[in-house]
């Protein structure tokens, strides 16, 4: 780990009675990267970022930030986060809300920039408890930097808004990143995850799946899909053909999943098996689902990309 690193997991676990929630997670991440933690419901998103914010200790291995203790790197101002529970909300203007919270903090930056930064200028002085959702997340938003953390962790940060609130809020995230700072946030959203952040790691079972770029992730999952009309024809000996690296039959129609659509298509030819022949990349989608329905029972399975 060097001084460049913000965030490190080494070894850590996690359980609740019977569930391993984070089972074995090692990641790292240097200052400047914005992280996207994908992962479908239960994955342990959450447990990760309680761990990481120092508000739950895992039961083996390590979490450091910025080179020491969660609870040292909060204490000095320099992580802040945006957690998904909501708290009751105050009879207080934006402005007064966002400058209270920066007075509990060292360092804090101007209240007018972080409300700049959240897109809340227009509405400083609204009071909070009379927004919109998408206006309410932002305004969790801009408490989150106004202490000008180095770190920000965002948990689910655009559950429930409509497509337009989510492209003003990660629009106001970019921004921050630009500065410099690092971020991390936790979505089921893979367009999200592939369209604001520079890396994406993928969490099922509380092991990292896969961990790379969007189109890294799409790779790893199989580069094509290849589709046609089984017509009929068996279908046992597909998985065996060039390229193939998975399988799906729905009713007559089959999809395989392949590395080399090329060689699959004309191994397809050569069996006469070209019947509403269908070629495309395999989405952001496809490869979510195809690594983590592959995900083993034990055993870590790390489709490591190369970074
Ligand atoms: N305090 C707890 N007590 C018991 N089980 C828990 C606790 N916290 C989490 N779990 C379990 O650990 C697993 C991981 O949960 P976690 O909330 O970390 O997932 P997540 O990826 O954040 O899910 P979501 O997307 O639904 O928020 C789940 O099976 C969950 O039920």
């Amino acid at each position: 780990m060097t001084n460049e690193t913000a965030v490190a997991f080494t070894g850590v676990t996690r359980s609740f009675g019977p569930v391993r929630a984070v089972d074995g997670i090692d990641l790292t991440i240097p200052r400047g990267e914005t992280v996207a933690l994908l992962g479908r419901n239960g994955a342990g998103k959450s447990t990760a970022i309680s761990l990481l914010l120092g508000l739950d200790e895992p039961d083996t291995g390590r979490v450091t930030l910025f080179g020491g203790s969660p609870d040292r790197a909060v204490a000095a101002g320099r992580v802040g986060a945006m957690l998904q529970e909501g708290r009751p909300v105050p009879r207080v203007t934006v402005r007064e809300l966002v400058a209270f919270v920066a007075r509990t903090y060292p360092h804090p930056m101007p209240v007018s920039e972080a409300l700049a930064l959240a897109d809340l200028t227009d509405l400083a002085g609204r009071r909070v408890d009379r927004l919109s959702g998408g206006q309410t997340q932002r305004v969790r938003f801009a408490v989150a930097l106004v202490g000008n953390p180095e770190l920000i962790v965002l948990d689910e940060p655009t559950a429930a808004l409509d497509v337009e609130a989510r492209e003003v809020f990660w629009t106001s995230m970019r921004g921050y990143a630009r500065r410099g700072n690092t971020v991390l946030f936790s979505t089921h959203y893979l367009e999200e995850a592939d369209a604001s952040a520079d890396r994406i790691v993928l969490i099922d079972s509380g092991r990292v799946l896969a961990d790379g770029t969007g189109e890294q992730l799409k790779r790893a999952a199989g580069g094509s899909l290849v589709s046609f009309d089984l017509a009929g024809a068996p279908s046992e000996d597909l998985p065996l053909l060039p390229g193939v690296t998975s399988v799906e039959i729905r009713g007559d129609r089959a999809r395989l999943h392949t590395d080399d659509s090329d060689a699959t298509v004309r191994a397809l030819a050569e069996r006469n098996a070209i019947r509403g022949l269908e070629v495309a990349p395999v989405s952001l989608n496809d490869a979510f689902l195809t690594l983590t329905a592959h995900a083993p029972a034990a055993g870590t399975r790390t489709l490591e990309t190369t970074r």
